[in-house]
């Protein structure tokens, strides 16, 4: 079986030296929290699709963000039985009072540490990435 391939970026921004990871809730389904991301088109790359995701999700393009091209991590799970790979890239907010603007496809933003993001993240495998990627956002934001 084919599996349904998605792609985005986890972005985090720095406050007061704290690093706060963008999660944001569909306005579909059971409301799940997740960093921007979207599926692949036909014909497209996985990074092109997290970078069009991402404008069209939370209003932010490449310009406003330095993206980690070298940190990046797979999620493999199923959907209603079928399989989804998920690629994220992580990617920090350049200037953390940038609004972000939401699209009709979801309801609600956070910005949160990395207890609380995983909190609401709801899965151990997005827990697991966000560990990950806290640790290279801390050493990136020092
Ligand atoms: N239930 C629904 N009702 C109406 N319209 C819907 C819909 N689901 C999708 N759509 C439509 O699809 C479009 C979304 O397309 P896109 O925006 O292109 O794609 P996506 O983020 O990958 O979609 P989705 O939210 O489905 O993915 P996720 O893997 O997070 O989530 C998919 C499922 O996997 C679960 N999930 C998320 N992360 C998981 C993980 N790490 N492990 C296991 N399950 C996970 C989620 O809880 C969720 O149940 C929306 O515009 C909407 O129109």
């Amino acid at each position: 079986m084919t599996a349904k391939r998605a792609a985005g970026l986890v972005i985090f921004r720095n406050v007061n030296q704290a690093v706060q990871f963008l999660m944001l809730q569909t306005s579909y389904g059971e409301h799940h929290w997740t960093p921007p991301k979207g599926h692949v088109d036909p014909g497209e790359s996985d990074w092109v699709t997290a970078l069009r995701e991402t404008k069209e999700e939370a209003g932010l393009s490449e310009d406003d963000l330095d993206i980690y091209k070298d940190v990046s991590k797979v999620l493999n799970y199923k959907v209603n039985g079928k399989p989804k790979v998920v690629v994220y890239w992580l990617a920090k907010l350049k200037n953390p009072e940038t609004k972000i603007l939401l699209s009709d496809e979801h309801q609600d933003l956070k910005w949160l540490p990395l207890k609380e993001a995983q909190d609401i993240s709801g899965y151990d495998d997005m827990k697991q990435l966000l560990v990950e990627f806290n640790e290279k956002a801390t050493v990136l934001s020092s």
